[in-house]
């Protein structure tokens, strides 16, 4: 079954908190937090102390992307705060290898990203370590733009490396997904979808949430 992952970006900041817990009693699988620092994306969110506040507001699995620049200098801070799945970009380091395995070493799940221009063979070395791998499916640092088709085509061939390797990664798409994208997402072997703009701008989460399921499902190939 598709995990669908509501990304806090698109909470009403004034009520995060309310927020979290509504998306958590609508059914949610995971919390996708977006976490930027003016660096390697052209946009600030929040930090470690933001989601360390809201933390005790859910059980749901807080799934942390990193689009910071040299993130292995926040791993600490970041897992302290209550992370589940830290992600980290493999463009925003020059230490992938270290940086998933300090997050393996804090007892965390860890995840690799990667942007819409960069190659599955940037990840192959150390795709091993990963328990997630993120694809952008639009360039990071902002909610609501719209779906790069040619995501699909890298989420197919990543579906098929991660049979060809034995791994069991999630894979998990991330910007511009609603309905109509996510299906095809999940066609293409995406487990996790992360939703912003389009979830949070429906009126009943519940039933959003119920709707991704029913686009999907009624395939027959994802239940
Ligand atoms: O990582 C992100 C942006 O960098 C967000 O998770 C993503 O954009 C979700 O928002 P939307 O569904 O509105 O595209
Ligand atoms: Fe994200």
């Amino acid at each position: 079954m598709i995990k669908i992952a509501p990304s806090i970006l698109s909470a009403d900041f004034a009520n995060l908190g309310q927020a979290i817990q509504a998306m958590d009693q609508a059914g949610c699988d995971y919390i996708h937090i977006d976490v930027m620092d003016g660096s390697f994306v052209p946009n600030i969110s929040f930090g470690p102390m933001v989601y360390q506040a809201v933390r005790p507001l859910t059980d749901k699995t807080f799934d942390c992307h990193l689009m910071v620049d040299q993130p292995e200098r926040y791993l600490d801070m970041v897992a302290a705060a209550g992370a589940d799945i830290i992600s980290v970009h493999v463009e925003a380091t020059k230490h992938i290898y270290q940086s998933l395995s300090m997050i393996k070493a804090l007892g965390k799940k860890a995840g690799v990203v990667l942007n819409p221009g960069t190659d599955l063979s940037q990840i192959q070395p150390i795709l091993h370590l990963c328990d997630l791998v993120l694809i952008m499916t639009v360039n990071p640092g902002f909610g609501g733009q719209k779906f790069i088709q040619a995501s699909l085509e890298k989420i197919k061939q990543l579906k098929v490396m991660r049979e060809e390797k034995g791994l069991d990664f999630e894979i998990e798409v991330d910007g511009g997904i609603n309905f109509e994208t996510g299906k095809a997402c999940a066609q293409a072997g995406a487990d996790v979808l992360v939703s912003g703009s389009f979830l949070f701008n429906q009126t009943d989460w519940a039933k959003a949430i119920l709707d991704f399921h029913s686009h999907i499902d009624m395939t027959g190939d994802f239940i």
